[in-house]
């Protein structure tokens, strides 16, 4: 059943959106740093119902008292004090409960149901743990009697290592919640700016005309992080960034940009279009995979001013790992809109800076009668900033002022920066957004399983080209844009990555 983007429902906070949630993992790094804190807001906003019920589960001994205790202070360090208001802070701890289980075998699951019972309202399981035991845990939560016709499952990303793991994944999920039960967490998908994508490229007809390959010359996408691992080696050095961030958020922004018009804005008919331009999506074939790709390692550097290990130094390292902290690539889109506008896009961790950003290029006039000097900066680009200041700005050209300027041009924007053109409201985290949305039962924030199979089944070309050329990544030192062969690829085309905003 497919839901609806628009339909606002009931005014905020009265809608009849409570529900039982069963957290499982919820004493990890994603649930301590994300979905309390995310919760708490909901819950302080007024937008969490009275009745709203939250268990945690994991496999630590505690009892409710020592839960809440340490969810308590987990939020304590996270949020601002003048979040923490004592009745918020009270009334959210008090709807914590707390069972020990270990998810891998059935017994202790009656305790789910038995905390179900004579409750009426939906239940939510959010399966903050590893996607290989995510299908244990459905079957467990059916074989207790734990589910009934209402309950939806949350998954957090990455839903398996390639499309063969995400199938058998996604198939013992499916054994259970049908997908119109399945919300697939893409967090990228509930930042404020990515939810102005849709507004911006379909409420507005100047863009709307123009957004195809007579007017756009390319596009790129940036999503830099200043971060190393953290503590993640394990996961990560399995997965590379190509795993952990182009299958599921590159490529999610990708698909907002390069989609066709929905007919409408329900959840099915935006997933129909990511779709199409997933499938459209160019492999890599032969020379391309060493052109139009560049794989990355960080070495030792500073971030910050700080020195930094590299990447083979960091704790629980294996010093052979050949696994990539960083990827650049070209790509494009085959079809009628984008053909011959490529797509760069660049991903990796230990940059510079934390920076989140699409670049839409537009060609330049057909005719050109200014300062042949000048031709390289004529011509606009819209600029979609995620983070860490979230806004839109439009680069246009105008006069340069001054009697001596003569007919100058200069690049200036048309800027709209959220948090001054909206200075009361504060702009939520993407989990709170992602949550309510789930309370809610819309899906439209959610990435359906074909979406997911269709971007493994792109990567994992790509990776079966890495595999059979064996070219190391290049190093890069940490505290920099990446390998200086990233900076050729986009040069060759004459082009540069944007770093201005
Ligand atoms: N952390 C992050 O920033 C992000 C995480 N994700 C995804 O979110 C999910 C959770 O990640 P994260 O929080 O980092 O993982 P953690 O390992 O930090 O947390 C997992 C939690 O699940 C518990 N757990 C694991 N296996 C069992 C079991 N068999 N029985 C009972 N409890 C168990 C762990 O308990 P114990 O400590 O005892 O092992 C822990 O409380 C993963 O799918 C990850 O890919 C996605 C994006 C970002
Ligand atoms: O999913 C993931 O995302 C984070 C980056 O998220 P952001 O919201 O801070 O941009 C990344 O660090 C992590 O490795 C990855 O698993």
């Amino acid at each position: 059943m497919s839901q609806s983007y628009a339909s606002p429902g009931a005014p905020l906070g009265e809608r009849d959106h409570a529900i039982d949630l069963a957290l499982f993992g919820a004493l990890g790094d994603l649930a301590m740093r994300k979905l309390f804190p995310a919760l708490y807001h909901l819950d302080r906003e007024g937008l969490m119902p009275e009745s709203t019920r939250i268990m945690g589960l994991a496999r630590q001994e505690h009892d409710v008292a020592s839960f809440r205790q340490q969810v308590g202070g987990a939020l304590r360090k996270r949020l601002k004090s003048s979040e923490l208001e004592d009745s918020s802070f009270e009334r959210f701890l008090n709807r914590l409960d707390y069972r020990q289980l270990d998810f891998s075998t059935e017994e202790g699951f009656e305790a789910i149901r038995e905390w179900r019972e004579g409750s009426k309202q939906p239940m939510v399981v959010y399966l903050s743990v590893a996607a290989r035991i995510y299908g244990d845990i459905c079957h467990h939560l059916q074989a207790s009697g734990s589910l009934d016709e209402d309950s939806r499952v949350v998954v957090e990303k990455p839903i398996g290592y390639d499309l063969t793991s995400s199938e058998q994944i996604n198939d013992a999920i499916g054994a259970v919640f049908p997908e119109s039960r399945v919300y697939r967490i893409d967090h990228y998908l509930g930042k404020e700016t990515v939810q102005n994508l849709i507004a911006l490229r379909f409420a507005n007809p100047l863009f709307g005309t123009q957004w195809n390959q007579n007017h756009i010359s390319h596009v790129e996408i940036t999503v830099a992080e200043k971060v190393g691992i953290e503590g993640r080696w394990g996961y990560f050095d399995d997965a590379g960034q190509l795993r952990d961030m182009v299958q599921n958020h590159l490529l999610q922004l990708l698909c907002l940009i390069a989609m066709d018009p929905p007919s409408n804005l329900d959840a099915d008919a935006i997933r129909d279009e990511k779709v199409k331009v997933l499938k459209a999506l160019k492999p890599f074939k032969g020379e391309a995979l060493g052109r139009d790709v560049v794989r990355g390692q960080y070495i030792a550097g500073t971030s910050d001013g700080q020195a930094v290990p590299g990447y083979l130094e960091e704790e629980g390292a294996n010093t052979q790992s050949q696994t990539e902290t960083f990827v650049a690539m070209k790509t494009e889109v085959s079809n009628w809109r984008w053909a011959g506008v490529p797509f760069y896009l660049r991903t990796g961790k230990r940059m510079p800076e934390k920076l989140s950003q699409i670049v839409i290029h537009f060609r330049q006039q057909p005719h050109y009668i200014f300062d042949p000097d000048q031709r390289d900066i004529a011509s606009n680009k819209l600029i979609i900033r995620l983070q860490p200041e979230e806004g839109i700005a439009l680069q246009v050209l105008t006069k340069d002022s001054g009697l001596d300027k003569g007919m100058r041009l200069r690049p200036g924007p048309l800027h709209l920066d959220f948090n001054s053109a909206f200075p009361k409201s504060r702009i939520p985290d993407a989990y709170e957004r992602l949550l309510l949305e789930v309370m809610k039962g819309q899906q439209y924030l959610f990435v359906r399983r074909d979406e997911v199979e269709h971007a493994w089944r792109w990567c994992d070309q790509l990776i079966a080209g890495w595999q059979s050329r064996e070219t190391p990544p290049r190093r890069y030192p940490a505290g920099s844009w990446g390998p200086v062969a990233s900076i050729a690829m986009i040069t060759q085309d004459g082009r540069s990555w944007y770093e201005d905003y």
